[in-house]
């Protein structure tokens, strides 16, 4: 079967046939205008990271490399029904929800001595033993443990076989390209094959495949292993955040048809129309938003001695929507419960 489109020809394709998702060009330009004070400041520079997250690694060693692959493993799906009746995790006096309460549960993990980022250890680990290592404070399991189970013990056993149970392995197999790590890691692990149909097309968004070339750059500071001479070709996460911070700062706008079938709650499954819309339209935003802060950088004449790119673009944003919450709760975010995003 021929490759899917990549994830950017995706968006672009998408973004050109999308009937109830659509981009707003001078919403576009006003968080370009938005992001420009900050192309220097930490939040949009790869050091924020570490500097910003305290749940991050700090080293940059192969041991941090796992971590991140582990939890990249599990990134998915932790939207609960009600928002004020979630799975929350205490750990080292703060409290936890969403994607940090994985993290934290893991590292809560680790400190009680439990190996949770080897290969050897969750290539065999129970369904108990996960369902105790990612147990909530609150009476909300976080959700799909069962899929997140399954996956931990096939992704494990793979890790074993064909890369001796260290992801970074893997990464020196891609001999510095983001795109050949990317394409190792969704030819190798299946739970990363984030690839669905849109208007007769196969399209990819390859969410926790690039989120995961992304954060291995990251933790490794963009240096040795993790200099990647193409990072800048890594596109924006589509997730289920992004699109609501977007349609937040008016850069994406939905039909009312749609916006009023999220305001009622209503799953879209995945690979469904508007599903694939919402994604697809939020990734080419994006990236249409770098186009648009670059062009504003050169018009200012102001070097950043980084280039900005949509990676560090979409940690922005996805932060920006985590210190948001409140005022964005008029503009829903699509509820898909699936292992992608
Ligand atoms: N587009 C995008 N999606 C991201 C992330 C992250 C975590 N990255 C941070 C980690 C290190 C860096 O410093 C980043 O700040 C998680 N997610 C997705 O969000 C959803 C969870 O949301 P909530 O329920 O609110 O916690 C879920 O689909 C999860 O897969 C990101 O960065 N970008």
């Amino acid at each position: 079967m021929d490759d899917p489109l990549t994830p950017r020809e995706s968006a672009k394709f998408i973004a050109e046939n999308s009937r109830e998702v659509f981009i707003d060009g001078g919403g576009v330009r006003r968080v370009a205008e938005l992001l420009l004070p900050q192309v220097s400041s930490p939040e949009l520079r790869l050091e924020g990271w570490k500097a910003l997250h305290e749940l991050n690694p700090k080293a940059a060693d192969e041991a941090a490399v796992n971590w991140v692959f582990v939890i990249d493993t599990l990134n998915f799906s932790f939207w609960s029904e009600q928002d004020d009746h979630k799975c929350l995790v205490g750990y080292r006096g703060k409290t936890y929800s969403g994607y940090w309460s994985l993290c934290a549960a893991i590292n809560r993990a680790l400190d009680e001595g439990i190996p949770i980022t080897s290969a050897s250890y969750y290539a065999t680990v129970t369904l108990d033993q996960v369902r105790h290592l990612l147990r909530s404070d609150t009476d909300v399991a976080m959700p799909l443990i069962d899929e997140r189970h399954r996956i931990l013990n096939e992704t494990g056993k793979i890790l074993l076989a064909k890369f001796e149970g260290s992801f970074l392995n893997c990464v020196r197999k891609s001999e510095k390209s983001a795109q050949k790590l990317m394409h190792l890691v969704v030819e190798n692990f299946p739970s990363y094959r984030d690839v669905t149909q849109f208007e007769g097309k196969r399209i990819s968004f390859y969410k926790r495949a690039q989120i995961l070339v992304a954060d291995t750059w990251s933790v490794l500071e963009g240096k040795g292993d993790g200099c990647f001479k193409d990072i800048s070709s890594i596109t924006m996460f589509a997730d289920y955040r992004l699109p609501q911070i977007l349609a937040h700062l008016g850069a994406l706008k939905y039909s009312e048809e749609l916006l009023e079938k999220l305001r009622k709650g209503e799953m879209l499954s995945y690979g469904s129309k508007q599903e694939v819309e919402i994604r697809g339209c939020s990734l080419w935003c994006v990236e249409l938003i770098r186009d648009c802060l670059l062009e504003l950088i050169e018009k200012k004449g102001e070097k950043t001695d980084e280039e900005i790119n949509s990676i560090l673009l979409d940690y922005y944003l996805w932060d920006y929507a985590r210190d948001h919450r409140e005022d964005m709760k008029k503009i829903p975010f699509h509820r898909t419960r699936c292992i992608y995003y």
